[in-house]
């Protein structure tokens, strides 16, 4: 049995339930039969909390040079709580409540300030902004695939007349996207491909994950093909892909509020970062759990990988088969080719490289709400896809010229984006790797380096701008009708630009003068001479 840490009328560091935040409180009594300790808030609040969830004086202080987030007091920040059910919360005696009242007196005072308007009104938008993507990203998407496959696929036809909402639901549809997710659950539990340990968590543990991402599309492939062989007409896709997008979006939002729902028995230690403000629908869309688990099956990482990368590539081959069906030809057009191929290669590097995705920041720090649930199961296959789905009904003549300056394109890209990544993470393994010896580095306070020469010295994020170029690639290859195409491509630089600006805040905060001297050294961050 651990020793009792703390003893009646101790004054301590205690964690407010379901947040980061710790205020001074007073220690009551121990329990040693439950383990937990009554304290009392400066307000008057008593509360049960277990001994994780307090720190001592010193201990906190020598803590908060590093985080600076925690001395407020709880009742300005109660909105930010969510109760666990391991603590009880008790307010009984006339005491508190006179306590409370002045509390209450003081903190009305302390509120009414400009500054704490504009938080209110901060928090009000940042409450709006959420419902507005919740709302906006799946209608987006369905106007998206209405428009793609429209003859005059011109946005100038916008607003589109909606199709009868039955139109959009099919059971066996349904049934078929249950199938496909089930079927990639099996292949992702195989006992194949080596076994390896995320990122130490909170706790300082590790989780640990197979990696046989790259075998599964192998078999998908197969599958597929058989299918195919066996005459299982795949432009089925093509012909009901609306009902295949309601599906999926039903699917992630089902997903979604399990996830929601299943949070509130997450210990402490297992959630994210952000999506624990108190506020439903922010935590709602953000995800309040970091990885959250069914035994061994890690739902994140599992959705974040497989069935909407392999569904992309499925979806694109359904698109392909339904234009040579609907243009009545014997081979794929070269337009239909290129982008097959392109988006192959991609999908296929992401699986072969799937062990780095454990040290990115949607595994590490995102949690996993409806915005990565959405974002898997129905953003990448029916948005990804836009190109292909976009060629399956409209022509892109393309001249030799053009077919062999946009390959060379996406070869370029592709160069720059892996040699980028792949450089990156050698380094980070191995710092004094032989084959690396070439690079120069800046030294930080943290005992890692930055390397400021060769991809990583001519932009602060090389693997973008690769990534941008296949994109641009990609669009390409469907001409320049339409902008529907490039929808891709203005996704991307939002999402990138957006991603760079957070990535670029942690690491200031991580490197400090050692990130500045790395920006004045390279000036750019994505496009040279540009941004
Ligand atoms: N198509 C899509 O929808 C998306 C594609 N992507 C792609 O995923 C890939 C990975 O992207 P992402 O995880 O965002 O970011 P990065 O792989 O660029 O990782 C950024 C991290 O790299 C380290 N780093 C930064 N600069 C240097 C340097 N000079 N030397 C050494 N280490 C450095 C820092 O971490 P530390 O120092 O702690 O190691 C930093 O936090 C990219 O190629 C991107 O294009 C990403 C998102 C969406
Ligand atoms: C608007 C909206 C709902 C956005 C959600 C964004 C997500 C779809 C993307 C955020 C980062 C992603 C990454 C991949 C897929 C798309 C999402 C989830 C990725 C796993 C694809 C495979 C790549 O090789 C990758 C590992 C580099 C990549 C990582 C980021």
């Amino acid at each position: 049995m651990p020793a009792v840490r703390f003893q009646p009328g101790d004054t301590v560091m205690g964690r407010w339930p379901g947040s980061n935040l710790y205020y001074e409180v007073k220690v009551l009594r121990f329990d040693p039969k439950t383990q937990l300790y009554t304290v009392i808030y400066k307000d008057g609040t008593e509360l049960e909390l277990k001994d994780g969830d307090i720190k001592s004086l010193t201990g906190f202080k020598q803590g908060r040079s590093r985080s600076r987030s925690r001395s407020r007091s709880p009742a300005r920040t109660r909105r930010s709580r969510s109760r666990s059910p391991a603590r009880t919360v008790r307010r009984s005696s006339s005491r508190t409540t006179e306590v409370r009242k002045e509390k209450f007196k003081e903190v009305l005072e302390v509120r009414l300030t400009p500054v704490m308007y504009f938080k209110i009104f901060a928090h009000f938008c940042l409450i709006l902004g959420v419902l507005f993507w919740l709302l906006f990203l799946p209608v987006m998407v369905l106007a998206l695939l209405i428009l793609c496959a429209q003859e005059d696929a011109s946005l100038l036809n916008f607003p589109l007349t909606p199709p009868p909402l039955h139109s959009l639901w099919d059971c066996q549809v349904f049934g078929i996207v249950l199938l496909w997710l089930l079927f990639q659950a099996v292949l992702s539990l195989l006992p194949i491909g080596k076994v390896v340990e995320g990122m130490p968590l909170k706790n300082g543990k590790t989780l640990k994950y197979r990696i046989n991402g790259f075998y599964a599309l192998i078999f998908s492939a197969i599958s597929v093909g058989a299918a195919s062989y066996n005459e299982v007409d795949l432009s089925y896709i093509h012909g009901h892909f609306l009902q295949f997008y309601t599906s999926a979006l039903i699917i992630s939002i089902l997903l979604s509020v399990y996830l929601f729902i299943r949070s509130r028995w997450a210990a402490v230690d297992d959630l994210a970062p952000a999506g624990n403000s108190g506020y439903v629908f922010y935590d709602f869309f953000m995800g309040r759990e970091l990885n959250p688990r069914i035994k061994d099956f890690d739902i994140k990482f599992f959705c974040e990988m497989r069935p909407g990368l392999i569904g992309w590539v499925v979806i694109n081959f359904a698109m392909l088969l339904a234009e040579m069906k609907h243009k009545n030809l014997d081979t794929p057009s070269p337009a239909m080719l290129l982008v097959n191929g392109f988006q192959l290669l991609w999908v296929a590097d992401g699986l072969w490289h799937e062990e780095k995705l454990l040290t990115m920041m949607d595994i590490v720090h995102d949690g996993f709400g409806f915005m990565l649930a959405f974002g898997d199961l129905a953003w990448v296959p029916f948005t990804f896809t836009c190109q292909a789905y976009y060629l399956a009904s409209h022509p892109s003549d393309l001249s030799a010229f053009w077919i062999v300056a946009i390959m060379i394109m996406n070869v370029v890209g592709y160069y720059i984006f892996r040699k980028a990544n792949s450089q990156k993470f050698a380094f980070r393994r191995n710092p004094s790797d032989p084959a690396l010896s070439h690079l120069k580095t800046i030294p930080t306070a943290t005992g890692k380096s930055l390397i400021v020469s060769g991809l990583w010295g001519f932009v602060r994020h090389p693997n973008y701008l690769g990534d941008l170029i296949m994109a641009l690639a990609w669009s390409l290859s469907c001409g320049f009708n339409h902008v529907i195409p490039y929808f891709y491509l203005i996704y991307l630089i939002l999402l990138l630009v957006h991603r760079n600006a957070r990535d670029e805040h942690q690491c200031r905060k991580k490197y400090g003068l050692a990130w500045g001297e790395y920006c004045k050294t390279v000036r750019y961050r994505i496009f040279p001479g540009i941004y």
